[in-house]
């Protein structure tokens, strides 16, 4: 019997895929622009098909694949049958853009596989642990109930990986211990982990709030929105684009990647260097209201893209809270060691390489047990 799962992450306009021979990466892969002109591939079918024909799936356990949104109905990995297949339909209002390509991903493959099992997994299952008072939006409950309206929270396969790897650098039981999780890729939040559990994250209904990321806002004023709208006269898909596309880093400076950002602000570019400030601003608000959250903190974990590879981040956004028992030592964040914290520091500050692939392919494996 042999144990091989291939893992699936449809975004909006790409597919990326993984094949495990139990937690080793056979192969992998990526399609990019799927639908643009000149792109790789005409629509996500298309796309899973060319790539479903090139590898050799022979045995193949499962297929897991990565949801964005799982609703208040998936608080755990799933075996996808017709009824799945509806709920992450029902969903796509709450998570356009993401849901409608992680939908076409399992149908695809439920076709072109009929006799693998389908596993979902749900970026927001990890976060159902959340208590209410954290979850709760304070708007009419009758208005909440009937939308679906509450905080969901996402990143959550990469914030319950990163978090048990952190227990693992601690050397400790993942139930005896509190991290701060702090995803920073193109999509970026942070999530406090209390033995195991999350108990808070930034993104919210949708993954738009939280911390400042490549091209989404993260949290504004809710009132901006009827103001461009009543005031600026742009129409609500147009308030929408501004947020999630045009927002974040490339808002505040024309680009999305944050190499560019560091590059511009070394030379003295002043829209990259507030850029900079407001994106690491953000993220200690965030550590400091999760700290207070969980009254006693072991670790914090910076991960992805930004959180993997910037010293300049990692350091600015812990700077001066040596006070709350948080530093980093220079020369150990030059390195990017996997801890960057001071000798008996009281909170451990780590560099996690989060692997939202591998995870979701032990998750499926998980339930098919
Ligand atoms: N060396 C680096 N320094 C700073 N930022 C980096 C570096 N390498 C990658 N990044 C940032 O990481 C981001 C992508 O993160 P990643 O986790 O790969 O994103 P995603 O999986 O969400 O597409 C890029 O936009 C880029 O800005
Ligand atoms: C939910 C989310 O923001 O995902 P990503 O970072 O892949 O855009
Ligand atoms: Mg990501």
């Amino acid at each position: 019997m042999t144990d091989r799962v291939l893992v699936l992450n449809a975004g909006s306009s790409s597919l990326k895929y993984r094949l495990f021979d139990g937690t080793d990466p056979v192969t992998h892969g990526l399609v990019e622009r799927i639908g643009e002109p000149g792109g790789d591939a005409a629509d996500h079918a298309a796309a899973l098909r060319a790539v479903l024909s090139g590898l050799d799936l022979s045995g193949l356990a499962a297929v897991g694949h990565r949801v964005v949104h799982g609703g208040a109905e998936f608080t755990a990995p799933t075996v996808v049958d017709d009824a799945v297949c509806a709920a992450v339909r029902r969903l796509i209002p709450l998570a356009p853009l993401h849901n409608p390509a992680n939908l076409a991903g399992i149908e695809v493959a439920r076709e072109l596989l009929p006799d693998v099992p389908q596993v979902a997994v749900f970026d927001t299952a990890f976060h159902a642990t959340m208590p209410e008072a954290v979850a709760s939006y304070a708007i009419d409950v009758e208005v909440a109930r009937r939308w679906r309206i509450r905080r969901y929270g996402f990143h959550g396969t990469s914030h319950a990986y990163v978090s048990r790897r952190t227990a693992l650098l601690l050397g400790r039981p993942p139930a005896e211990i509190n991290v701060i999780s702090l995803h920073l890729g193109n999509g970026a939040s942070a999530c406090a982990v209390r033995g195991g559990r999350s108990v808070a994250t930034s993104m919210g209904m949708s993954p738009l709030p939280g911390l400042v990321m490549g091209t989404r806002s993260g949290d504004i004023d809710p009132a901006v929105v009827f103001h461009l709208h009543r005031v600026g006269g742009l129409s609500v898909d147009e308030i929408d684009d501004l947020l999630n596309h045009e927002g974040g880093l490339r808002g505040l400076t024309g680009e999305n990647d944050m190499r560019a950002i560091l590059r511009r602000r070394k030379a003295g570019d002043r829209a990259a260097a507030l850029a900079f400030d407001v994106y690491v601003t953000r993220v200690k608000e965030y550590v400091g209201g999760y700290l207070a959250l969980l009254g006693r903190l072991n670790a914090i974990s910076f991960t992805a893209g930004v959180g993997e590879n910037s010293p300049a981040v990692r350091a600015a956004a812990l700077d001066g809270l040596t006070g709350l028992g948080i530093a980093v030592d220079p020369d150990r964040n030059a390195r990017g060691e996997s801890v960057i914290s001071p000798p008996h520091s009281p909170v451990t500050v780590c560099v996690v390489h989060t692997d939202e692939e591998l995870e979701i392919a032990e998750q499926a494996r998980q339930a098919l047990r």
